[in-house]
């Protein structure tokens, strides 16, 4: 199998990277089934580099449906180590026009239904959560992207992450910019904490596309609108994505977070009662903690 330690998540409208050279396309297995797509593997910037679309090439799998934990499993076998989504969202902010572009730092969970852990039973694992995204990554998306020029950068904000398929109600809408919501989206759940489980650095770009449902002088969100302003941000995101791969580490040991070693004291059960099964079942995960 080829590696790459930088894995990149496509969401709506980034179907593929055309950038990427010396492209080869790699079926991953997991113990919670297949991922979204086939990985493309192949050099960016001559970086090696592993893309998956989150919704499948055709974009056919529903936010609520996305396997996220098999993608996520998928990459860190394949020896990812950084992550970046990428992802199209609503803007709750006036200042946040479409085709900007946001870094987050923040989420707020409103999903209903989704999987949020890699550990059933077994084991116990409760990892610190706080800043959910990779400090580190983050601010490399954000000195890339400034660099941009013909592009507005928004440095932070909070990414409020509804279950969806349906947009919000203009209730719903204004109810999140009362409580300091910016973006709003149906993907960053559960992909972030299943990354943070994972131990990888996860970031995200996030392409603002619509103001949502609450702007009184716009008009409402639709799939016409998303998909309008997507094309100038996905190119945006793709010139993003070639220059920040030349300058992500190569060594993250070297780099001073926390994300690499988010289980290191998250693992609540007793080792000797960790079966055997549970041990082997999630040796990607926790194997180095198991000795
Ligand atoms: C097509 S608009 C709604 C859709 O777009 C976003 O997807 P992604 O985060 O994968 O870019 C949003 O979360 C919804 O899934
Ligand atoms: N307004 C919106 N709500 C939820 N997800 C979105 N993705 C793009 N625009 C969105």
């Amino acid at each position: 199998m080829p590696r790459a330690t930088i894995g990149v998540i496509g969401g709506s409208g980034l179907y593929r990277m055309e950038q990427m050279t010396e492209v080869e396309e790699v079926k991953v297995k997991t113990p919670f089934g297949d991922p979204s797509d086939v990985i493309t593997i192949g050099k960016v910037a001559g970086v090696p580099m592993a893309f998956l679309p989150r919704h499948g090439r055709g974009h056919r799998i529903n936010p609520s449906a996305i396997p996220v934990r098999a993608n996520i499993w998928a990459l860190k076998s394949l020896g990812v180590e950084w992550v970046i989504s990428v992802s199209a969202v609503g803007s709750l902010r006036e200042e946040i026009a479409p085709r900007d572009l946001v870094i987050p730092d923040q989420i707020f969970d409103r999903t209903k239904s989704r999987v949020n852990s890699f550990f059933e039973q077994g084991i116990v694992v409760h990892c610190t959560f706080a800043d959910p995204f990779c400090p580190t990554l983050s601010k490399l998306l954000l000195e890339t992207a400034r660099e941009q020029g013909d592009v507005k950068v928004h440095a932070g904000g909070t990414y409020v992450c509804m279950e969806g398929p349906l947009f919000s109600t203009r209730a719903e809408s204004n109810v999140y910019r009362k409580l300091g919501m910016d973006i709003i989206g149906m993907t960053a759940l559960p992909e972030a904490k299943l990354a943070r489980e994972a131990e990888l650095c996860y970031a995200m770009i996030a392409c603002a596309t619509d103001y949502d449902c609450w702007h009184t002088s716009e008009e409402s969100v639709t799939v016409e609108m998303v998909i309008n302003n997507l094309s100038a941000n996905i190119a945006n995101a793709q010139h993003i994505l070639q220059r920040v791969a030349e300058r992500i580490p190569a060594e993250r040991s070297h780099v001073n977070c926390d994300c690499q070693h988010a289980l290191a004291n998250a693992i609540m059960t007793d080792r000797a009662q960790i079966p055997q099964a549970v041990k082997e079942r999630y040796s990607l995960l926790i194997g180095k903690y198991m000795s």
